[in-house]
């Protein structure tokens, strides 16, 4: 898509990479108010915030040197909607638009400003981030804390906290009190004594995302400098999956942004709300109207799924709010067949062979590669990967568990980090004959690490000269992919010594802190070495390092805001849903999210060895409802 450079006058703008968008979405692109945008799955949330971007730096509505500051909670949506403003904006406009995840914007408050905090809230610079779980809560609220004093409460009174309320509503639940709470109770008291141990009594300061959100809006509160520094930095707020804020995430932005001319713009779905477990509000929109003014708007395509699809979402919609409008599906079908069937199979030898077959002989028919579909599951991606990954190997796909760990590092996530991105992009480079396009991705991104700008020609040419000399160099070293763990890690240092690990790490100030760069170089290499395997070539190689031609495997979670041709959920029983009855409403939304990622084709898969459906009966009954059959499979 042909991209501007030059400014373009607000009534010639046009959408940019699609043929129009909804009127309201149109709207909200040129607003110059504050919007919540609710709106169902595939209505173009993403996809406003991108063009929204593209609106406002390609006209100068927000304008240099001002920047659009985009928050997500996840990595990959940070770097996907990254990715749509970069194809859609000239660089000279996307480098004024920076899209990070909540943890890594509190994070870099922290690294930037923390040591400004009042020294009883202040972390040591070398802090290390940890991911507490219940039982460490359990085990220093019953066991290590100890005895409050008498006149704040006894023993007994500590175990009348329940673990998760300590979490949530004490150690984190409210804004912290900069000198400390005054006359505590006694969980307050303890959750005192916890933040104090983390900071200050260990060999390392140590905090959680959440902990660090909570320093990070202290930090804005006592701190007008830095405070007016965002301000002044950021014209525009966007915040994208706004229905999962946390209260922690919520208080940062109104603390740094109520009240000033930042125009914000968040968009969510309500019924895609599955973070609650993670301390998600339980109305962020309302919260939002109200403090902000939020001007609430609506969309109502679906620009992803086919109308028969859509069809059967709204039954899904409506049993998550009532009051959901059916939105107008934008998208013709093109499959034959059923969009959604539930195959009931005898054992989960004959699913996973079935459902390979299918797979491969869906990928003939509609010309269709490995990554246009996906498999589900709800939990324990591992267990069903070992079943189903011989099969699809069999039939000649190979399947990638997306939620596996190599080293220390969740693999979707190993492939979202700059520092793998990079170094693949480089390999790429060098090895790649004609090499056009990870010419452009390597200088685009180096140039960025070294804070040359596109308009400077000599530098930009000098450093074309020393890719060009590096990747002759990386060929020569080795010609092949590694065979050994310390040869790819080996490849890895190099690498980043070219690229400059320090500002690599000036740029990401995550990678200079608690060892987070040498964890992801460690992973990266292990996982080189695994797609290495087999005496292949390099770009075979890269090929499987990104499972180019693997067939995805993850959680829900993890399929937020992705979209397939197919979904194949693995797993319809109680079995995987156990704790349907704890939260059912947040249950049907993880199978809504999980229902409306498909563009064409939906697959339920049942099988009675693993569990019966007796649990999760309404979510049959609403299948049934919307006219979806079984067929059962021996
Ligand atoms: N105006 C448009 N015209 C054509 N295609 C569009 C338009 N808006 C979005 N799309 C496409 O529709 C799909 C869904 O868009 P997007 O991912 O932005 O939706 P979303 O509302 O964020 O979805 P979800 O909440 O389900 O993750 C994408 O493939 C996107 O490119």
């Amino acid at each position: 898509m042909a991209v501007l450079s030059r400014r373009v006058r607000p009534d010639d703008w046009k959408p940019v990479g699609v043929d129009a968008l909804e009127a309201n979405a149109l709207k909200v692109v040129r607003s110059a108010n504050n919007r919540s945008v609710i709106a169902g799955p595939g209505a173009g949330k993403t996809e406003l915030l991108a063009q929204r971007a593209a609106y406002l730096l390609q006209t100068g509505t927000a304008p240099a040197p001002r920047r659009i500051l985009a928050i997500s909670f996840k990595r990959d949506a940070a770097t996907n909607l990254a990715a749509r403003v970069r194809q859609r904006c000239h660089r000279n406009h996307a480098g004024r638009f920076d899209s990070m995840t909540f943890d890594a914007f509190a994070k870099s408050l922290i690294d930037r400003f923390g040591q400004a905090l009042p020294e009883r809230w202040r972390p040591r610079p070398d802090y290390e981030i940890i991911f507490p779980n219940d039982r460490d809560y359990r085990d220093f609220l019953y066991q290590t804390v100890g005895t409050p004093p008498a006149s704040v409460g006894t023993y007994a009174d500590l175990q009348a906290i329940a673990v998760k309320t300590f979490e949530r509503r004490l150690l984190v639940g409210s804004p912290l009190p900069l000198g400390g709470w005054s006359n505590p109770t006694p969980g307050q008291w303890a959750a005192d004594r916890l933040w104090q141990t983390s900071l200050h009594e260990g060999k390392k300061s140590v905090l959680s995302f959440p902990m660090i959100g909570r320093l990070a809006e202290l930090l804005l509160r006592v701190n007008p400098m830095a405070r007016d520094a965002l301000r002044l930095t950021y014209s525009h707020l966007f915040m994208d999956e706004f229905q999962d804020t946390t209260q922690i995430q919520y208080d940062l932005v109104r603390t740094i942004f109520l009240g000033t001319d930042t125009v914000i713009t968040a968009v969510g779905d309500n019924k895609q709300q599955i973070m609650r477990w993670a301390m998600a509000m339980d109305d962020p929109f309302t919260a939002f109207d109200s403090d902000f003014g939020g001007k609430r708007t609506p969309l109502y395509n679906n620009y992803r799924s086919s109308p028969e699809l859509v069809r059967i979402q709204h039954v899904l919609a409506q049993a998550l709010d009532a009051r959901a409008v059916a939105p107008v599906s934008k998208t013709a079908g093109t499959i034959a067949g059923d969009s959604c069937a539930i195959w009931d199979f005898s054992t989960p030898e004959v699913e996973a062979d079935r459902l390979a077959a299918f797979v491969a002989a869906e990928m003939k028919t509609h010309k269709l590669g490995p990554r246009d579909f996906v498999l589900l599951v709800r939990q324990k991606a591992a267990d069903y990967a070992a079943v189903l990954e011989p099969a699809f190997a069999t039939a000649g796909i190979p399947l990638r568990n997306e939620a596996g760990t190599v080293g220390a590092v969740m693999l979707q996530e190993l492939l979202a980090e700059e520092a793998s991105e990079l170094v693949v992009a480089i390999l790429r480079l060098a090895t790649t004959k004609r090499a056009g396009r990870y010419w452009t991705d390597c200088q685009e991104a180096l140039a960025a690490l070294r804070g040359v700008s596109p308009d400077e020609e000599a530098a930009q040419a000098r450093l074309a000269g020393e890719l060009d000399a590096y990747a002759i160099k990386l060929t020569a070293a080795h010609s092949s992919p590694p065979k050994s763990k310390a040869v790819a890690r080996s490849i890895m240092d190099d690498i980043l010594a070219f690229i400059g690990r320090e500002r690599l790490i000036a740029v990401h100030p995550a990678y200079g802190q608690g060892g987070w760069l040498d964890k992801v170089l460690d992973a990266a290499a292990l996982h080189l070495l695994a797609s290495s395997a087999g005496g292949i070539d390099w770009p075979s190689a890269l090929d499987a390092y990104e499972g180019v031609h693997a067939i995805p495997l993850m959680t829900i979670h993890k399929s937020k805001g992705l979209e397939y041709h197919s979904v194949i959920f693995v797993g319809l029983d109680d079995g995987a849903w156990w704790s349907f009855s704890n939260d059912q409403i947040e249950a049907t939304a993880g199978f809504f999210v999980a229902f409306t990622r498909a563009k064409q084709r939906v697959l339920f898969t049942y099988c009675a060895r693993r569990g019966t459906r007796t649990k999760i009966a309404t979510l049959y009954s609403l299948l049934e409802k919307a006219g979806v059959q079984t067929f059962s499979i021996t």
